[in-house]
């Protein structure tokens, strides 16, 4: 590897005591070490408020990493030694100028030439003092890079996430601002753009002369967990739809970029998004239903209802469920309905998405005793990775009749070894400058607008029949009358390792 593929580099990590850099950053620094990703000229300096010292937080990251350790890498107190804490109050000056003399020893000691991430992994409400602080205490004043990272939620609607964006961007520019969307962190996400710009057979198809519509599915088992005080506030449209959902949607259906820079494809994504047809509040009722999940099942065990869970309102309008059909008025997609479900405490954690196909104009085996099944295209985004091509074959023996053929890569059969966690690639991409994999503003602004009319209308209309869906279900019925009346239904979201059930 060379000095461009492993920079050295100082991140900071601000909110170091909490959930997010316990479960998710230290062990993917880690990861990367362990790779080789790392040079061995990188720092890394825990700020929050707790009095801890290097060693508490050499001990945490030591803790939180320990489930993985390769027994193959050398002593562990060697990467840890890369650790510093120091206690902070992000709106004191003075405990900027004391992180500047800590990173300014860094550099020197760990020989890095004033490259630094700033990472917020603290609630929203800080980024912005944070952002001005640092420019402001001249810690982004060095010979290297300064890149910041910006965790989600980016604002709660149209306004506040301008506010936001207004207030990073007195002291960053936007090629130095990494906002996160884990999902575009996944191997399979990632993986949507390589299935159908390298292959010949896709792309000539990838319209709306050969598709009948698109479904992306999202859904997860957990319940709001010890979140219940941020979802209430948030809700399913917001902590998902907004970011994640919209996502894929773009990625499946952008033109083709005229080369793999970043500017260009976002160029493409954006595109979509200007694309999506506006609800209007008159008809949305038609287009976007919500949920939220009562008492039910899990695993044969009772689980409470949302309204239950701590910190939720026990009368609370928020939905934990969405389920939505969108259209994009271009010449690609005109007429092909993108239905989009996700939701907690569902019978499965699962995201996948099935391309329809459309039926062959003239389809010979009409006659015969059944007819012919759609070609599907599923991409199997979690937990199983993996793509399946559902066909149509001959029926073996002296037959004419017709049978579904399943084509399957699954990455977790094929790799042996693990794809790496969506934070540990965004982490490495921001020390490599790669923007691609970030949401830039223009996304999130417009998003933020398609969001916010569908939140509008349904704060101003409380749902009368929540909670609508059992724990441990698919979700309320209308989220199936959603696509029946276009003469759909949603396809199974088997694994691809087992055989579909047609
Ligand atoms: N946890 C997760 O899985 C995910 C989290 N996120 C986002 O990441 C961010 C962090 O989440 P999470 O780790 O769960 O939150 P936690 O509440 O667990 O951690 C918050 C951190 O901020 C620190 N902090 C709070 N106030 C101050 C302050 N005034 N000065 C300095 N430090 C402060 C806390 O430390 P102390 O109390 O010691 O000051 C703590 O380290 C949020 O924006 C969240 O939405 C996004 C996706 C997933
Ligand atoms: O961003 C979020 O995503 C998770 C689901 O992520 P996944 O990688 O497990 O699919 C969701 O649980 C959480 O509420 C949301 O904030």
């Amino acid at each position: 590897m060379t000095a461009r593929t492993k920079p050295k580099t100082l991140i900071v990590i601000f909110g170091a005591t909490g959930d997010l850099a316990k479960r998710k950053l230290f062990p993917s620094i880690y990861h990367l070490y362990n790779k080789g990703r790392l040079s061995e000229n990188f720092a890394v300096v825990g700020v929050a408020r707790r009095e801890w010292t290097d060693e508490t937080l050499r001990d945490t990251v030591y803790q939180s990493i320990k489930g993985e350790i390769d027994p193959n890498v050398g002593d562990l107190k060697d990467f840890c030694k890369h650790f510093f804490y120091l206690p902070f109050d992000v709106t004191s000056k003075s405990s900027y100028d004391s992180l500047n003399t800590i990173l300014n020893k860094l550099d020197n000691d760990f020989d890095i030439p004033g490259n630094r991430i700033f990472y917020m992994a603290m609630a929203p409400e800080f980024f912005g003092t944070i952002a001005s602080n640092l420019k402001s205490e001249g810690l982004t004043n060095t010979k290297g890079w300064s890149r910041l990272v910006i965790e989600k939620p980016f604002g709660h609607d149209y306004p506040s996430a301008n506010q936001l964006n207004e207030e990073i961007r007195e002291a960053f520019d936007e090629d130095q601002i990494y906002r996160i969307d884990h999902y575009l962190g996944k191997e399979m996400v990632q993986n949507i753009e390589v299935i159908r710009f390298a292959n010949a057979i896709f792309e000539p198809l990838w319209n709306n002369r050969y598709i009948s519509n698109i479904q992306i599915t999202s859904c997860e088992t957990l319940g709001v967990e010890d979140r219940g005080g941020y979802y209430e506030t948030s809700g399913a449209l917001r902590d998902m739809v907004q970011n994640h959902m919209l996502q894929m949607v773009s990625l499946i259906a952008m033109d083709p970029p005229i080369r793999l820079t970043p500017d260009e494809i976002r160029s493409e994504k954006i595109k979509v998004l200007r694309a999506l047809r506006p609800m209007e509040p008159i008809e949305l009722d038609n287009y976007f239903i919500r949920g939220q999940y009562g008492p039910g099942e899990m695993n044969g065990k009772s689980v409470i209802g949302y309204r239950e869970e701590e910190k939720v309102d026990p009368n609370s309008g928020t939905e934990t469920f969405v389920a939505g059909k969108l259209l994009i008025d271009n010449h690609r997609w005109a007429g092909v309905p993108f239905y989009i479900r996700t939701g907690k405490r569902m019978s499965l954690k699962s995201t996948k998405i099935v391309i329809q196909f459309k039926e062959l104009p003239m389809n010979l085996y009409f006659d015969q005793q059944q007819s012919t099944h759609p070609n599907l295209l599923i991409i199997h985004i979690q937990p199983d990775e993996g793509i399946t091509l559902l066909l149509n074959g001959k029926k073996v023996g002296p037959t004419g009749e017709t049978t579904p053929v399943q084509l399957d890569y699954s990455n977790n059969s094929v790799d042996s070894i693990n794809t790496p966690e969506a934070y540990e690639r965004l982490l490495y991409d921001c020390m490599l400058g790669d923007t691609t994999n970030f949401a830039h503003w223009d996304e999130l602004n417009l998003s933020w607008n398609f969001i916010d009319v569908i939140s509008n209308y349904w704060e101003k209309n409380h749902p009368g029949d929540f909670p609508n869906y059992k724990a441990g279900t698919m979700g309320p019925k209308a989220s199936e009358e959603l696509l029946k009346k276009d003469g759909f239904h949603w396809w199974s979201l088997f694994d691809s390792d087992e055989k579909y059930e047609v």
